[in-house]
């Protein structure tokens, strides 16, 4: 249960650490993580720039330090090598111009096909309400996207008709494909709720849907606080994921401006009695410096 991780996380450590054998999934959902990278502050983007987030949170550019945001995103893309499919948001792809949500290494992508996936790459979701799912500079002509270049496995956009009415805009506003390929999918949910006045999707609703229709067993949840704060709440998320790096860094960032946490201060009110319990299935150390959870819900009513 306890463990060390080797500065670059052999296949075996991984396994030991991720491994879904006997975990059933659902009927109704998919059996589903969240996998965070955050400041001991819960930060989890310094929101200081449109660098990737990895620069900042994980430590990729402090001298001497750099290794151990290698070994969290080895672990991030291991998440995604035991999923079906991988969930972010509208806002994460307007926050991370290059995120790109596929598995880099290929030691990952083989053990996929050994534990039985059909495809190299899980599909990647996109939840998005406004539909706003680009990075578009004010003085922009086109739209440049990572995450939208040469699509070559399964993208599906889950996004209302308000955010696909934005999308259709888009298309006649830019000189970008809109068809996309035949990888790329927009899946509307036409009967949303309204929460603050903003539409939003019923998650019930569409983890029904990853399920029944495309058939997906595994989710993870790579989307930020908002998200996996909705998913505890409803208790449909059955995992904690979540890489702690050594720094305390402050809720604002360097302009006052607040920073986006993995527990948002819009979380349900729980007390001792009714509160999401954790049980670390796994606890590994790597450098004397991070630290990698993994640890099961336990809801109560
Ligand atoms: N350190 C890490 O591990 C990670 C960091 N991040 C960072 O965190 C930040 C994002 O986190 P956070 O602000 O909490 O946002 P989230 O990533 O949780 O995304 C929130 C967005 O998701 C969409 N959304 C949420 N709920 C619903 C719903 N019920 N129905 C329809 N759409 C919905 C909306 O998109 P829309 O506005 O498009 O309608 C909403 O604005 C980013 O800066 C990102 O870089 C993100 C993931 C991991
Ligand atoms: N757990 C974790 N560790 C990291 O190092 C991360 N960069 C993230 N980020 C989330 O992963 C998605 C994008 O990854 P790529 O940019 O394609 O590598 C996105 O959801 C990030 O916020 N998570």
């Amino acid at each position: 249960m306890i463990g060390l991780f080797e500065k670059i996380p052999t296949i075996e450590s991984i396994k030991d650490f991720y491994s879904i054998d006997n975990l059933n999934s659902y009927t109704d959902r998919p059996y589903s993580w969240s996998n965070t990278v955050c400041t001991l502050d819960g930060v989890i983007n310094l929101n200081e720039d449109l660098t990737s987030i990895g620069g900042g949170i994980a430590l990729k550019h402090v001298p001497q330090l750099g290794y151990l945001s290698e070994a969290d995103f080895r672990i991030l893309n291991a998440g995604w090598a035991f999923s079906d499919a991988v969930l972010i948001t509208g806002k994460i792809l307007r926050d991370e111009i290059d995120a790109i949500c596929k598995i880099e290494f290929e030691d990952l992508t083989n053990l996929r096909l050994q534990i039985g996936k059909k495809t190299l790459q899980p599909l990647r979701l996109v939840l998005s309400s406004s539909g706003h799912i680009f990075n578009i500079r004010q003085d922009s002509t086109s739209i440049d996207s990572k995450f939208f270049e040469n699509v070559t496995s399964k993208i599906i956009i889950l996004t209302t008709k308000k955010g696909s009415d934005y999308l259709s805009t888009l298309r006649l506003d830019y000189k970008f494909n809109f068809e996309w390929n035949s990888n790329v999918e927009i899946v509307i949910f036409d009967d949303d709720q309204l929460d603050n006045g903003k539409e939003s999707i019923d998650l019930r609703k569409m983890l029904k849907l990853l399920k029944i229709r495309f058939k997906i067993d595994y989710l993870d949840v790579s989307s930020g606080g908002t998200v996996i704060q909705q998913f505890r709440d409803l208790n449909v998320v059955d995992e904690l994921r979540m890489t702690i790096s050594p720094q305390i860094v402050g809720i604002k960032n360097s302009l006052g401006v607040d920073r986006p946490t993995i527990f948002p201060s819009t979380c349900k009110s729980y007390n001792c009695n009714n509160s999401p319990l954790l049980t670390w299935k796994g606890i590994r150390l790597l450098g004397e410096r991070m630290i990698f959870l993994r640890g099961i819900y336990q809801y109560r009513p």
